[in-house]
């Protein structure tokens, strides 16, 4: 069968490294699978020119397909042990997770050694850009925006972790990889990366820990017991930086206080707080406190205290939402740094790739089980 399709997708043609032997796979893989001459030009053979950053997976490329459709292209250069079978099964599903707070992923591109996956192209960069860029666009981003951006990010954690096609725990949330749209909403990105790279021990192992520093649950950083819960941490650490304009690890706090949450944590015992705020926000808003509030709950070192998406969405529905006082924070972690986390009590079952650890929390001991941790209702694991 020969197909034609629109300029962003291709057809292997028998001979020519046929992949499938049936035509029904054929078909889904012609939907969106990008042929690499057609990215080659479309990024001018990933010209410097068109670089737009680089992850810990790899180096991201501006591109503008014959039609004029803008793409993001994300080189993979980590070594996976996916056959292009299962890779292309799961980047089938990760298009299928589709929400406005996600960045559309578009398709992939697999010849030889060689995997890409393709993005919708979002033209305002990333928040940390924002947030913490030379350029000062703090000033750009005013109460209304953040906020916004606050519950976008919610609105598309709560997608991934319970409204997903195949719930996701996205490992990796951080001011890098919130993009902003053209009228600066929140899309989430990076989502599903871990489900290319099945077999490793943890996502910090894949995909680095620099950036990540700050961002990591205790439980997850230290001990690899992953859990919904563990995004939901890094979610506050981001709310403070939203918040407060400045980096988890900013050499702002000085020798005494050397990272967010615990300068959050001090100024929140001492009636404080509004101190957080960005000197940039001109225009007080309460929301601003609560938000501090939230970003400190989200934070809380049991996983049990720590609010899921959904609550945390309701929470950022409502006009207002009070905290009772809480107790200190855990600390953000990053792999290996020693130290123990300690939780009260959960619930979660495990799958051949989980153990069940202290308190019957799980052990993720590859990058492919995902667990859905509850107080309250029951638990599941997916496999991811
Ligand atoms: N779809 C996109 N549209 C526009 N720019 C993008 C897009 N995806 C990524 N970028 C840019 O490329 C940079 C690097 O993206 P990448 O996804 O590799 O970052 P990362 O999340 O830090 O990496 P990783 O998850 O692999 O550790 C981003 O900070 C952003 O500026």
């Amino acid at each position: 069968m020969t197909r034609f399709f629109s300029c962003a997708c291709f057809e292997k043609r028998a001979g020519v490294g046929l992949l499938y032997d049936d035509a029904d796979e054929a078909t889904c893989r012609c939907d969106f699978f990008f042929d690499l001459r057609t990215l080659q030009n479309a990024t001018s053979f990933f010209s410097e020119l068109n670089h737009l950053g680089h992850g810990g997976s790899g180096a991201v490329y501006r591109g503008v397909m014959p039609n004029a459709q803008e793409i993001a292209v994300k080189e993979l250069s980590l070594e996976s042990s996916q056959g292009l079978r299962e890779f292309t099964t799961e980047v089938k599903l990760l298009m299928r997770t589709q929400h406005p707070n996600l960045v559309t992923l578009l398709g992939c591109c697999a010849e030889g050694p060689k995997k890409m996956l393709v993005y919708e192209f979002l033209p305002n960069k990333s928040l940390d850009y924002f947030l913490f860029g030379k350029d000062h666009k703090s000033a750009t981003l005013d109460w209304t925006t953040r906020l916004r951006i606050v519950r976008g990010v919610a609105r598309g954690l709560l997608y991934l972790h319970e409204e997903a096609p195949e719930r996701i725990i996205h490992r990796d949330i951080k001011a890098s990889t919130i993009l902003l749209d053209d009228y600066l909403n929140p899309k989430i990105s990076g989502y599903g990366l871990a489900r290319l790279f099945p077999g490793e021990v943890t996502h910090v192992n894949i995909f680095g820990i620099s950036e990540t520093h700050g961002y990591m649950a205790p439980e997850y950083a230290i001990d690899g017991y992953l859990s919904e819960k563990a995004d939901v941490f890094s979610y506050g650490v981001l709310v403070l930086e939203i918040v407060s304009g400045r980096k988890n690890h900013d050499w702002w706090f000085g020798s005494v206080t050397s990272d967010l949450l615990r300068y959050t944590w001090l100024l929140y015992q001492g009636g404080r707080e509004l101190d957080l705020v960005d000197p940039s926000l001109t225009e007080f808003n309460e929301n601003e406190a609560m938000c501090i509030g939230l970003g400190l709950l989200c934070c809380q070192q049991s996983v049990l205290d720590r609010p899921a998406m959904n609550s945390v969405h309701l929470m950022l529905s409502s006009d207002s939402f009070p905290f009772a006082r809480m107790p200190r924070p855990g600390e953000p972690r990053m792999q290996g740094l020693g130290g123990r986390w300690t939780t009260t009590s959960t619930t979660a079952f495990s799958n051949s790739n989980a153990t069940s650890g202290p308190n019957n929390v799980t052990r993720v001991s590859t990058g492919s089980s995902f667990v859905v941790a509850s107080s309250s209702s029951s638990a599941s694991v997916r496999n991811m």
